[in-house]
């Protein structure tokens, strides 16, 4: 089996949980998908990291991360996979107050090409949102990819950006 195949049963067999939730938006839906259940998994992260970098093997960027916190041990993850190596960043919700005050956490990302990932989007809100701060600290975001598109990948490309995603909903069989 593959590591897609590895990590598509994984997801179904651990993250898809049933019942009425409200999502980030706002929406109500009738399912969730809890992929922090899978990015913080002693097998299934390192399958992340390894099938996000080939999904993104012909993206030129030199590091990878988004929206705290669903998208962290994204970025962490495609850092420890092989592949050539990249950096990993955190978007913080809002700047932080003391210490350095920063809102992009992590090596400078200023000048540089970068990825922006998340776990699962459904609106797009959140990648969109890591994209305009990391383009206030100077990165130029070369494209957008998740483990599993909720329905964001067509508000994404309608903002002008690639976008790659894992797995759909389809996939998932929901
Ligand atoms: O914004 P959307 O594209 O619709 O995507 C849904 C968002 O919801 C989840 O995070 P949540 O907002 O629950 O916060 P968390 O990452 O801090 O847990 C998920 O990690 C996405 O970031
Ligand atoms: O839209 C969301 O908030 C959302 C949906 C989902 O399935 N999983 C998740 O972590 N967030």
């Amino acid at each position: 089996m593959s590591d897609r195949d590895d990590l598509l049963n994984l997801i179904k067999e651990l993250a898809v949980v049933h019942g009425k939730v409200i999502l980030s938006s706002g929406q109500e839906a009738d399912y969730y998908v809890d992929l922090r259940r899978i990015t913080l998994h002693a097998k299934a992260a390192p399958l992340v990291g390894r099938v996000l970098r080939e999904l993104t093997q012909d993206w030129d960027y030199e590091a990878a991360g988004g929206l705290t916190l669903g998208a962290d041990p994204v970025g962490t993850a495609m850092l420890h996979a092989s592949g050539g190596e990249i950096d990993s960043f955190v978007v913080r919700k809002a700047e932080k107050k003391h210490g350095m005050q920063q809102r992009v956490e992590g090596p400078s990302v200023a000048g540089r090409r970068v990825l922006v990932v998340e776990d699962v989007s459904t609106t797009g809100g959140s990648p969109l949102t890591a994209v305009e701060a990391l383009r206030e600290a100077g990165a130029d975001v070369v494209g957008v990819a998740f483990i599993v598109d909720r329905g964001a990948s067509a508000a994404i490309e309608a903002a002008g950006l690639p976008c790659r995603y894992a797995f759909s909903l389809a996939d998932l069989g929901l």
